[in-house]
Parts: C-alpha cells; structure tokens; sequence
C-alpha cells in the first residue's frame, strides 16, 4: 500500500476567520501541525494526516473531487457551492462545528421604507452568495436580479450597482460603517466538517474514525462540567435530577458526617449561576464546578 492511500488528506483554510478555529481545533485534538508563514502543505506529527492549507473557496471542489479527503468550510461557502453546482456534495455535512459563526443578511441602505420582501421585487441584488440569495428569493416568491461581487460588496449601493445587498454580517459594524442596515436574516452559518463522497481506503477510514472520536470529545468537552458538592442524603434523588445532562453521578460517604454525602457528576449541558443557586436552595454546599479538558466515551 503506499502511502498516499493510507495518509488521510485534510484541507483546511490557510489564513482568515476559519483558519483559527480550525488550527485550534486540531490543537484541542492533540494534533501539532508545524506551519510558516509561506508554507501550504503540512505533516502532522501525531497522527498519519497531511494538511493542505488552501483559499477557503478552493475546499468543496478539493473534497468534492476526492483531491482532498475532508475539510473544514464554512457552511455558507459549501452551500453556495452546491446550490450553484460548483462542488458535487452531499446536502449534509459530516459534522458542526460550532465556530465562525455568522449569517448572511439583506441590506439596505440606512432611511430606505423597507417593509418586507415585496420591497426587493424587481430591484438589484449585489452579493457573494448569488446561489443561496436566488433560493431565499424564490422561498418568498420574488424576483430581483443577483449581481455578483467578490468582496467590498458593501459598496454596491453608493455604486448604484444594486438597491440592497447580500454579505455576511456578524457584529453589524461593517454595515453601519458603510450607511447600511440588515433588514432581512435569510442563512445562518458556522465551520462544518465535510467528506468527500469518494470511498476512502480501509486505512484512511480508520485514521477518520480515530479523528471524528476527539473532535466529539472536543466537543462534548467545550459545554462539559465536572461538578462537586456537599449534600444532605436525603436530597441526593433531588440534586441528580437537576444536573443538566449528567449520567449516574458518584456518591460518596464524607468522613464523621452520616447525614451528608459527596456527590460528583459530569454534566454535559451547560450549568448557570441558576442551578447553583438551586442546589444551594436543597441544601448543598461547597460546590465546585471545574473545566473538563478532554473527553471519551
Ligand atoms: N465577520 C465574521 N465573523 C465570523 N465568521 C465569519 C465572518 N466573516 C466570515 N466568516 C466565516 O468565515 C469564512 C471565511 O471568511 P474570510 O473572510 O476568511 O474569507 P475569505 O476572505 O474568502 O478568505 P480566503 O482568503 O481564504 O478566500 C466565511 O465564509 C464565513 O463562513
Ligand atoms: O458584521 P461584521 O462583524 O462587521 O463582519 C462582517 C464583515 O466580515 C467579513 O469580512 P472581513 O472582515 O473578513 O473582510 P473581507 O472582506 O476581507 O473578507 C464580511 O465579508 C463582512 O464584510
Ligand atoms: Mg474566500
């Protein structure tokens, strides 16, 4: 076998708003990747898996093709891609990731009447996303042309390339800045996973299993606590069943005290100030809630 066939290839974003996400997931996974400022291909140490460090826009065609094992993308990019048949993919992802969020919006400039999608009728689009803005348009039963831009779509407007935009907003200071206002939510995006629909060789597939296992317990582990307390015996049924996501938790018997026991539970859900409070309130005491590096099933 050589080695091609048994090395899995990922392909990641080289430098941008996933790139981050993506190294310090890996990271999280215990995977070193060694990478300069020049470099577009690495090797990392722990596992067999080649990373390619590409424009974000190149990895649904790298996967969709096989050129490419997996990789990470935003699922904006990867639907648009579908949508306008660019990359042959499946509809759905091999797994969320939970970063880089943000959605795509309509625009329009700041003191336009707006009043819903009937205002778009007939009018110009400029956007990125001509795919997945035609498709909302056609869910609403309007027809507007797309123009399309690559970038600075914000412009368009003052242009007099388009009435309203299409771009992707997450704190909303770049619409601000350029005179604009988000009028209409019509995608929400983050990182996702995704696999190329070329069988993999046994090899890979087992290099992807181990793989996918700690991105899951990177995961379960973000939302994941460990909690500690003392608690009365007879609230012992009470306080289980009001730790969120906790299997059987452990109790324990403390020294010289009959009446109270140790209890230690991981909880998979996340735990407010609300349920502390709550514990409290049953009579729990010295309650400690800790981070969770790592997890596994
Ligand atoms: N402001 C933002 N906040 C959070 N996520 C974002 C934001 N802007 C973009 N993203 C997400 O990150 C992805 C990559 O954005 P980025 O701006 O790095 O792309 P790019 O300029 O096309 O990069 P490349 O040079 O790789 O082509 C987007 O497709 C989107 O999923
Ligand atoms: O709502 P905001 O928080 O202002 O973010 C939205 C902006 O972020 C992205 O661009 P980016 O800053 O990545 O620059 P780019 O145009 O070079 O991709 C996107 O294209 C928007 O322009
Ligand atoms: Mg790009």
């Amino acid at each position: 076998m050589s080695s091609s066939d048994s090395i899995l290839r990922l392909t990641i974003q080289k430098k941008g708003r996933l790139a981050d996400g993506s190294f310090e997931l890996l990271k999280r996974c215990g995977l070193t990747i060694s990478h300069g400022k020049d470099k577009l291909y690495a090797r990392v140490e722990e596992m067999p898996i080649d990373v390619l460090l590409v424009r974000d826009d190149d990895i649904p065609a790298f996967v969709a093709d096989g050129a490419s094992d997996i990789g990470i993308i935003g699922q904006n990019v990867y639907d648009e891609q579908r949508l306008t048949g660019d990359a042959v993919l499946p509809e759905e992802p091999e797994m969320r990731l939970g970063f880089s969020g943000c959605r795509l919006c309509i625009a329009v400039p700041k003191g336009e009447s707006y009043d819903g999608p009937q205002w778009l009728e007939g009018k110009r689009i400029a956007t990125s996303y001509p795919g997945i803005t035609q498709a909302w348009l056609k869910e609403q039963g309007i027809s507007a042309r797309t123009v399309v831009m690559n970038g600075a779509v914000e412009i368009a407007p003052r242009m007099n390339i388009g009435e309203a935009i299409c771009d992707i907003v997450s704190t909303g200071a770049t619409l601000d800045a350029n005179g604009l206002m988000p009028v209409e939510t019509i995608y929400r995006s983050e990182a996702i996973l995704i696999k190329s629909p070329h069988k993999l060789s046994d090899a890979k597939q087992a290099v992807f299993d181990a793989l996918l296992k700690r991105i899951h317990g990177v995961q379960e582990s973000r939302e994941a606590k460990y909690i500690m307390m003392n608690a009365p015996r007879s609230a012992i049924e009470e306080i289980t069943a009001m730790l969120p996501g906790s299997d059987a938790p452990t109790i324990l018997n403390l020294a010289g005290d009959e009446s109270k026991v140790a209890i230690h539970a991981v909880c998979r859900e996340s735990v407010f100030w609300e349920t502390l409070e709550n514990l409290k309130r049953l009579g729990a005491s010295a309650i400690l809630v800790l981070n969770i590096e790592k997890m596994m099933a």
